[in-house]
C-alpha cells in the first residue's frame, strides 16, 4: 500500500502544487444563486467537483459548512468525498479534530479507516490536547496510507498568543509540534505522510521547518490577505514542501465551471512562480 506522502507527491507532480477548499459560505451560496439549504449545498459541491475534481491535486472540504445542515449536510459531505475520489483528486477533510487518545481512536476510525463512509485521504487535527494524544490517528493513518495535517502556526491572528508561547524547554508551542511531526516523518523517502498547517499570513516567525519531511499546508491565501509571494517570507528554505490552499479566492469565480477552472489555473500559475518545481 502506498503512503499518503507518496500519493501526494505524485498528485503534485502530475497536477501541480494546489489545494482548493470547498467552503460553501452562505454568502457564496447567495452569490451563486443557490438557496441557503441542503439543496444549495449539494449543487454547490457538485459544481466544484465537476470543475476541479479531475484537475486539482487536493480538494479540501471544510466540514463545518456541511455540518451546519445536520444529517442531510453530512450525507452530502459523504457523497462529495466519494465524487472527489472518483474524479481522482486527493481529499483532505478539514475537521481539525483533537481530543483524548481514546476518543481520537474513534475519530481516526471515522475518517481514516477505509471501511468508513467518510473515509478520506487525509484530515486536519488540532494538537492542543498534546501532540501525543493524536497518536491513534497517526497510527491508523500509517496503517492505511492516510495522512494527518496538524495545526502548527495558523493563519488567524488569534493563534499567535498560544502557538508562539514559550515552553519550559525554551521552544515555542508551535516548535514542539513541528519537532514532533518531523520525528514521525523520519525515514520517509519521497514525502512524509504527516503534515503541518502553517498560515501564509504569518510572516517570518523564525520557526525552523527545515526538518519536517512532510507537506506544509498553507491556508490564508486570497481572501485572508496573503499572496503567493508571501510564501517566500513564511517558508524560506522549506518552500519545496509547501501545498498552497485557497478557498474563497477560487470559489468566488463560480458557479460557471469554466470560470472556476480559470481561477484555479490562475492561482496555480501564481504559486508555481514562487515554488520550486517538483
Ligand atoms: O490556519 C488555518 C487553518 C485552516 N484554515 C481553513 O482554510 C480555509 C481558508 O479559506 P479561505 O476562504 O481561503 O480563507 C478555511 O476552511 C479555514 O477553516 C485556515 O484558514 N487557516
Amino acid at each position: 500500500m502506498e503512503s499518503f506522502g507518496t500519493r501526494l507527491h505524485r498528485a503534485i507532480v502530475e497536477r501541480g502544487p494546489l489545494c482548493v477548499g470547498i467552503d460553501p459560505h452562505p454568502g457564496l451560496l447567495a452569490a451563486w444563486g443557490l438557496p441557503n439549504d441542503a439543496e444549495g449545498l449539494d449543487r454547490f459541491s457538485r459544481t466544484v467537483v465537476e470543475a476541479l475534481g479531475d484537475r486539482v491535486a487536493v480538494v479540501k472540504p471544510q466540514s463545518a459548512f456541511f455540518e451546519r445542515f445536520g444529517s442531510r449536510g453530512v450525507a452530502i459531505l459523504e457523497s462529495t468525498i466519494r465524487q472527489l475520489r472518483d474524479a481522482g483528486s486527493l481529499v483532505l477533510l478539514d475537521v481539525k479534530r483533537g481530543d483524548i487518545g481514546s476518543t481520537m481512536s474513534a475519530y481516526a476510525a471515522a475518517y481514516l479507516d477505509p471501511s468508513s463512509p467518510m473515509h478520506v485521504d487525509a484530515v486536519t487535527a488540532s494538537p492542543y490536547l498534546g501532540v501525543g494524544s493524536l497518536a491513534p490517528m497517526f497510527e491508523l493513518a500509517a496503517e492505511h496510507g492516510g495522512g494527518v495535517f496538524v495545526l502548527a502556526l495558523t493563519s488567524n491572528p488569534e493563534g499567535a498568543a498560544v502557538q508562539r508561547a514559550v515552553t519550559a524547554d525554551g521552544r515555542t508551542v508551535a516548535q514542539t509540534v513541528i519537532d514532533a511531526i518531523s520525528q514521525l516523518n523520519r525515514g520517509a523517502t519521497t514525502l512524509g505522510s504527516f503534515g503541518l498547517v502553517v498560515g501564509a499570513t504569518i510572516g517570518d516567525t523564525g520557526h525552523d521547518l527545515s526538518g519536517v519531511g512532510g507537506p506544509l499546508l498553507a491556508p490564508g491565501l486570497g481572501a485572508q490577505g496573503a499572496g503567493a509571494a508571501d510564501l517566500r517570507t513564511v517558508f524560506g528554505s522549506s518552500l519545496a514542501s509547501v501545498l498552497p490552499s485557497y478557498s474563497r479566492e477560487v470559489l468566488s469565480a463560480g458557479p460557471d465551471v469554466a470560470a472556476l477552472r480559470a481561477a484555479a489555473d490562475r492561482v496555480l500559475v501564481d504559486c508555481r512562480a514562487v515554488l520550486p518545481a517538483r
